[in-house]
């Protein structure tokens, strides 16, 4: 564990340097690895960890689309690919990557398989947090552990494939085996991280849920629809607000920013823009700062867990969040957004 000065904060770090995947791969080398589904974080995760030499298999729900694209990612069925129960039974250590809504549902079949000396790891602390509304609570001597990816399990592959790292917190929420520490940040290492930060399932939590309602995405687009339909309102071409909104940031500025900070962004433009940003981003803080307190006060109360539960619980649920996201991408701005990417010369 190294400890490292964060912005004038000491936090403990631990980095591929100080566990190198070799020493991932003696810790693990006697575990069978479930992944227990198949989404978004079960391909990314499941695939780092195979390429990188564990003993992996996936559990599915059989006769599902994901079922399919987990035989198309060269999953074997009936040798690295079960049904969830089968996995469950197989695993030493049980990746649940369900939705969290579906974690709730598929649980008493999970929790049937976790017997003593066992590792039951998520990627998110909601389960164990939220757990009067989930019912989710381990035995008590088994290992209960979390690797949160901090980006989407696409990135975290893609990320992988470039010989790069998406960053991850860890936690430990019960300590059975006395292994516990040792197993999580070996599969932490093992499925692609960059650098991994200490958290509680507690502070995962509430700082995720923030962030992708808040600045991630939801803020976000809040943010542009507002200044695009400032332009647009004010006269503007629909492909001067995409441009002046969304194109710029993604492809000229955001670069600029992950390179070297938003100081350094800031010093590659004017000085008009830069003396504009610094009278702005101020006015900009205070009237979001309201909202991101009301934000992660619902988090903390457990509101936007509840929500999620009951609106993810329902068998439809993935219907009505396509016909939202359809709104989204037919409205105007995504429209031609769709059309400024077109133009992009790459993809000509
Ligand atoms: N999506 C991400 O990139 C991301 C990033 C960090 C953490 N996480 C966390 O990782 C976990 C998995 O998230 P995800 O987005 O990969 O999940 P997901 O929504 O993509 O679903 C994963 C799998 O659950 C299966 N599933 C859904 N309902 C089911 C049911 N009733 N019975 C059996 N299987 C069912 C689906 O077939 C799918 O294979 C969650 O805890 C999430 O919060 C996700
Ligand atoms: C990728 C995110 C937004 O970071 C993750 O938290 C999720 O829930 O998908
Ligand atoms: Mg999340
Ligand atoms: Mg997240």
């Amino acid at each position: 564990m190294a400890v490292m000065n964060f912005g004038g904060v000491e936090e403990n770090v631990v980095t591929r340097e100080e566990f190198p995947l070799e020493k991932a791969r003696e810790v693990l080398k006697n575990e069978t690895i479930a992944i227990i589904g198949y989404g978004v974080q079960g391909p990314g995760q499941s695939l780092n960890l195979r390429d990188n030499g564990f003993n992996v298999i996936v559990g599915q729900r059989k006769e599902s689309k994901t079922w399919d694209k987990a035989v198309a990612d060269g999953w074997v069925p009936g040798e690295t690919l079960f049904d969830i129960e089968e996995a469950c039974q197989k695993a030493t250590i049980i990746q649940y990557l369900l939705s969290d809504a579906a974690q709730i549902e598929v649980w008493p079949t999970v929790k049937k398989h976790l017997t003593p000396g066992k590792a039951l790891y998520f990627s998110h602390g909601f389960a164990i947090t939220y757990k009067e509304r989930t019912g989710i609570v381990p035995p008590a001597d088994v290992d209960v552990i979390l690797v949160a990816p901090k980006g989407s399990g696409t990135s975290l592959r893609r990320m992988f494939l470039q010989g790069r790292g998406l960053n991850s917190s860890y936690a430990i929420f019960q300590d059975a085996t006395g292994r516990a520490h040792d197993r999580v940040v070996a599969l932490g290492i093992g499925v692609g991280s960059g650098y991994l930060f200490e958290t509680t399932f507690k502070r995962e939590v509430y700082s995720d849920l923030t962030g992708e309602r808040g600045t991630l995405m939801g803020a976000i687009q809040g943010i542009f629809a507002a200044q695009y339909e400032t332009l647009r309102a004010n006269g503007h071409t629909p492909s001067e607000a995409f441009n002046e909104t969304v194109e710029e940031l993604t492809q000229s500025l955001m670069p600029l920013v992950a390179e070297n900070g938003m100081d350094w962004m800031y010093a590659n433009c004017s000085t008009t823009a830069q003396r504009g940003a610094l009278d702005w981003w101020k006015k900009f803080r205070d009237a979001s700062k309201p909202v991101f307190e009301e934000l992660y006060s619902e988090v903390a109360k457990g509101n936007e867990a509840q929500r999620s539960i009951d609106t993810n619980s329902k068998p439809d649920y993935r219907k009505g969040l396509e016909e939202e996201l359809k709104e989204l991408r037919e409205s105007e701005m995504w429209q031609a957004g769709m059309v400024v990417r077109k133009l992009r010369p790459e993809n000509n």
